[in-house]
């Protein structure tokens, strides 16, 4: 398989690119990023695509989760292990509660782009470019920090290399281990409800991890969880600068993320993000919003999988809580019958935003949960698998969706609302989350 020049690519249209006032400062951004170091290794994308076949086959789960845009700021060890301790905590209770392997995939490491509805942004009666994350300009709104800077894609290499070394250090070192169980809860949600139900969770795993290292097992089995990096590709300089051959194949990856997924806004079947991740191996995943036909998706199937690989394309669909119950059964039958492997998940996030009176982007945490539940009921109606959940996330106690045990209201947003684009769930709702949704997995 051949990579696409980028000049071929961008000969299919630059959907939600920017566009670059310094022709020269592009050029050795990208001549930069082009000698640098692979992220991630492909034989380590390889074993996801294995763990992804197991999600397409109805015998695991996936969890995909973090922040809507990382930002450059929020590299702090902090702010990497609150995220990958809310993962590690949902994950557990999904596992535990659902008696189902869970595959552990961070929106991280890479997540600092985003498409957005409009090209401009205006205040009042001032009208400048759209933020378009940290990959490409800056959140003042001022007409300097607005253009498009390719230096920050070298940025955007550097954080991601050092959040992922941190993640790495973190799954492997010890933080990860399941005899920790009880640590993750501390200074967290023992107070809140879903804090004290997962403590009685936790208890309960103490109790079976006794009892198997009584009979004999490697407590070293526990010691350490497999964990991995996604993002959605959308800027083409960087991740057509991250595609590299492997040697041991001869096959393209890209090697930003071990998984890398197509947005809602940039899915069309001839543009060029389709035909890059067309070429590369990684596992991958599309957005599927309200307006997907099933003959779109039979054709992105088409395009991105031809061989038909499980595990090689995920489905993740975002069609609202009002929309999932009819929109989402032609799809999923129509892909069935065609015999298409694809793993199907739910992001209950995308089709759920709407603005607050007071301004904020907000979200219902009962309209996210519904949207799961929706999924559920149509996959279970189908006989498919509900194979996995795409949430944006924090684990810092944020004030950013509406709802949820906390009954964070549309007057409370204020108090800590720090996403630079979408609202997240916080730690106790995502937490809550997770036992709700164990339970609807526990029943599929
Ligand atoms: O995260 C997704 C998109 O980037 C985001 O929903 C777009 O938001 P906008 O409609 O404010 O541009
Ligand atoms: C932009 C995103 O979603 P979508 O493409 O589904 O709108 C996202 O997940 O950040």
């Amino acid at each position: 398989m051949t990579i696409p020049s980028l000049e071929e690519l961008n000969a299919l249209g630059r959907v939600q690119q920017p566009t670059y006032p310094d022709a020269a400062a592009l050029d050795s951004a990208v001549a930069r990023l082009r000698n640098s170091p692979p992220l991630v290794f492909a034989g380590e994308c390889d074993d996801l695509t294995e763990k992804l076949a197991a999600v397409t086959r109805g015998e695991a789960f996936l969890l995909q989760g973090g922040d809507c845009a990382e930002t450059f700021d929020g590299v702090t060890a902090d702010n990497v292990r609150n995220k990958l301790r809310v993962l590690l905590q949902m994950a557990v209770v999904l596992t535990y509660a659902a008696s189902v392997p869970v595959v552990k995939v961070g929106r991280l490491a890479g997540q600092y782009a985003k498409p957005r509805s409009s090209d401009t942004e205006t205040r009042d009666g001032v009208t400048l470019p759209a933020f378009r994350g940290d990959a490409v300009n800056g959140f003042d709104f001022t007409p300097e920090a607005r253009i498009p800077d390719p230096q920050r894609l070298v940025e955007m290499y550097n954080a991601s290399a050092a959040t992922l070394n941190l993640v790495r250090a973190f799954t492997t070192g010890g933080y990860a281990d399941l005899r920790q169980v009880h640590a993750w809860n501390t200074d967290f949600v023992r107070d809140s409800v879903a804090g004290l139900r997962y403590e009685k969770v936790a208890s309960e795993i103490d109790r079976a991890l006794t009892f198997m290292q009584a009979i004999g097992a490697d407590p070293d089995e526990f010691h350490r969880v497999d964990f991995y990096s996604s993002h959605e590709a959308l800027l083409l300089e960087y991740e057509h600068s991250l595609t590299r051959i492997d040697s041991r194949t001869d096959k393209p990856y890209d090697v930003s993320a071990h998984m890398v997924w197509i947005g809602e806004r940039t899915r069309q079947l001839d543009g060029a993000h389709v035909e890059l991740l067309s070429r590369i191996s990684n596992p991958i995943g599309v957005k599927l919003g309200p307006t997907t036909t099933a003959d779109d998706a039979l054709a992105l199937a088409d395009k991105l999988n031809p061989d038909n690989i499980p595990g090689r394309l995920t489905f993740i669909t975002r069609f609202g809580a009002q929309k999932i119950r009819d929109g989402l059964p032609t799809l999923v039958e129509k892909v069935k019958a065609a015999g298409t492997q694809v793993a199907w998940v739910c992001d209950p996030m995308h089709g759920n935003t709407f603005e607050a009176s007071s301004g904020y982007k907000t979200r219902r945490f009962d309209d996210v949960i519904d949207e799961v539940q929706g999924f559920f009921d149509v996959h279970r109606s189908l006989g498919t698998w509900p194979g996995g959940l795409h949430v944006e996330l924090t684990g810092d106690d944020v004030t950013e969706c509406v709802g949820g045990g906390e009954l964070i209201d549309e007057a409370g947003l204020a108090n800590r609302y720090e996403s630079v684009c979408d609202p997240r769930l916080s730690r106790v709702q995502s937490l809550e989350m997770s036992f709700l949704v164990a339970e609807m997995l526990r029943k599929a």
